[in-house]
């Protein structure tokens, strides 16, 4: 099967080579020639990937047409905010039976749309040939094939089952999934605790303030995916659980990463001139928050970390913030309860 791969970073060219093992001839999209080049010719991507050798059935191109000509699955992996831009251009090329599949993490910014909503949008592709593929998926350690899980969810099953088929390898183990709300919801917010638990850390906390947000994250995740219709199981699941604990353990996290770089006191500016690569919480945090308050949900570890990252909460008093809230029951349903508003104002 041919597929093509569209975005040269740490994870469209991770992604690009789980294909190319699991049998795949792929062509990998980006903007750089120089990157593709050294795709093409020396099986690399030193920028993103150093030190890894690519299968010889990846190669590269900056031509969007050629990359798609005769792809039956066309992955994305650009970051959040700028899909819709990077890929209105390459609408024209895609084959009428494709099938499009998001590797990305964030909800858009400007519209709270779910990254698959905007590949159906931007590239005219019905719910049923779109999939999500999501889970505990650090790209370097996937790059050097260490034993991975993932969930491919899609609405249509066979679109499903199609992509697990063209992605399953002896190190990458796919699950489907029909939960395309859930298991999408769980990587894009996943990456705001993440964020939140760099934060404590470097603040200097332990493990438990660690388990701490990363629980109660999870009931945030799961208290805005059942509003917004996912399934509760999903959410304990590779997608959910699975991710959290990869990325919330992990320094390879960029999102993580740069949660720490604040939580010693750097700016935004610098914490993010610190993260090589694309941090999706930081933009995404608002919008998940936006999603939230349009279903009426709870979420202050994520409102936490949007005023923080605002300037608005001083770094020092986030975890004050949130343990002053009202006592209450530790369900995922509940009241809500905003974060104490003097705390919140903007700092002076
Ligand atoms: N790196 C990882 O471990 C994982 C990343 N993801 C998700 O995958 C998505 C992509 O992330 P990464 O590959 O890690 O990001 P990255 O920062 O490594 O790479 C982003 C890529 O997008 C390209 N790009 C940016 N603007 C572009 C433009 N205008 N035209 C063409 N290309 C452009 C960059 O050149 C770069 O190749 C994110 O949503 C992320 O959350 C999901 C799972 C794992
Ligand atoms: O999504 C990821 C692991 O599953 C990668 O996390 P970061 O985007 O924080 O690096």
């Amino acid at each position: 099967m041919r597929a093509a791969v569209l975005g040269t970073g740490s994870w469209g060219t991770t992604f690009a080579a789980v294909l190319a093992d699991a049998g795949c001839d792929v062509t990998l999209w980006g903007r750089s020639e120089e990157v593709c080049r050294a795709v093409r010719e020396e099986h690399r991507n030193e920028a993103y990937l150093p030190g890894v050798e690519l299968p010889a059935r990846v190669t590269a191109t900056t031509d969007g047409a050629a990359a798609l000509r005769g792809a039956r699955v066309v992955a994305v992996a650009v970051p959040a905010q700028s899909a819709r831009m990077i890929l209105a251009p390459l609408r024209e090329h895609l084959e009428p039976d494709a099938v499009v599949v998001s590797l990305m993490k964030g909800v858009e910014l400007s519209s709270d749309r779910r990254m698959s909503e905007v590949l159906q949008e931007v590239l005219g592709v019905p719910a049923a040939r779109v999939a999500v593929v999501s889970g505990p998926n650090l790209a370097r350690e996937i790059a050097e094939r260490h034993p991975t899980a993932t969930v491919v969810a899609s609405s249509d099953p066979d679109t499903a089952r199609l992509v697990a088929a063209a992605c399953a390898s002896p190190s990458f183990r796919p699950y489907t999934n029909a939960d395309v709300v859930g298991v999408e919801l769980c990587g894009a917010v996943k990456n705001v605790i993440a964020l939140a638990v760099g934060i404590a850390q470097g603040q200097g906390y332990g493990h438990n303030t660690t388990a701490t947000i990363i629980t109660r994250g999870l009931v945030e995740i799961t208290r805005l995916g059942l509003a917004l219709g996912a399934e509760a199981e999903t959410f304990a699941g590779l997608a959910g659980m699975g991710d959290l604990v990869a990325t919330c353990a992990s320094p390879l996290s960029r999102n993580h990463s740069l949660g720490v770089q604040i939580g010693r006191g750097l700016t935004l500016d610098r914490a993010l001139a610190a993260t090589r690569g694309t941090a999706e919480g930081v933009k995404s945090s608002t919008s998940v928050l936006e999603l939230a308050r349009t279903v009426g949900v709870d979420m202050p570890i994520t409102e936490a970390v949007v005023e923080v990252l605002a300037g608005r909460l001083p770094v020092e008093e986030m975890a004050a913030a949130l343990l002053a809230r009202p006592h209450r029951a530790e369900g995922v349903e509940g009241a809500h309860e905003p974060l104490p508003r003097p705390l919140a104002e903007p700092a002076v």
